[in-house]
């Protein structure tokens, strides 16, 4: 059965001129590529070691993001330093990143990186649920049988992972103070934004699922308001 593949990219330069991705997702495994503190414009950050440190991590986690996970899916990390008398300050944005989920890491001192300005560059491995492992690959299906197994297995899923995704929704109440917070338009539009993006990725068509996910929040936020509302 071969693996799915799935490649993000966050911009960075030298991806197209190196010829790399910035992260890739194949079956459970995701590999992230070294990491430079860069902004949009492919300028270093800052001249100060923390701030360096942690906008590796940004963009690290913005690429796991990009492929449905967060920091706590992942098990290495790797961080490479011009001077590693500043182990400190880089430590100190990794913990903030993964204190509460720690991977095992390695930090080594280089002699140099792409540019002098550089003090830092972060690599990352994840591993996510490799939940589609019991069902046959699309492509060897030898049968109708073999493809509604399949999809009656990622159904199955995707329902079961609403309704954990339900809990969180209710247990959300408790920490709303009123009926506008329990709406928070604005995180609803930073998440539709995201699970356009999220589509686009796996090849889905972003129109079709931000209406699916207007009308799947529509349905959480009246269940949330109810508990809310019992709550008061
Ligand atoms: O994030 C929240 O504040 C929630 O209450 C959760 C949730 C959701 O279903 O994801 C529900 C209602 C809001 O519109 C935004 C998001």
């Amino acid at each position: 059965m071969t693996q799915p593949i799935q490649r993000v990219s966050s911009g960075a330069p030298w991806e197209a001129q190196v010829g790399y991705c910035r992260a890739m997702q194949v079956g459970d495994q995701i590999h992230v590529s070294g990491t430079a503190p860069v902004d949009a414009q492919g300028q270093v950050v800052s001249a100060d070691g923390y701030t360096q440190a942690h906008r590796c991590l940004e963009i690290i986690q913005a690429a796991l993001q990009d492929l449905g996970t967060d920091t706590h899916a992942v098990v290495r990390t790797r961080m490479f330093v011009t001077d590693i008398t500043q182990w400190q300050q880089f430590s100190q944005a990794h913990q903030e990143f993964f204190g509460a989920h720690p991977p095992v890491t390695t930090m080594v001192q280089v002699s140099a990186l792409i540019d002098p300005a550089m003090l830092i560059e972060i690599e990352a491995d994840a591993v996510v649920p490799a939940d589609s492992a019991a069902i046959l690959d699309a492509q060897d299906c030898r049968d109708m049988t073999d493809i509604r197994d399949a999809i009656d297995h990622l159904d199955a899923q995707v329902i079961a992972l609403l309704g954990q995704r339900f809990e969180y929704v209710k247990a959300a109440a408790k920490f709303k103070t009123d009926a506008h917070s329990v709406q928070a338009p604005e995180r609803l539009k930073k998440m539709l934004a995201q699970r356009r993006q999220w589509a686009e990725n796996a090849g889905l068509e972003p129109d079709v699922i931000e209406q699916l996910y207007c009308n799947l929040v529509q349905y959480f936020i009246n269940a949330e308001l109810d508990h809310w509302r019992s709550s008061q």
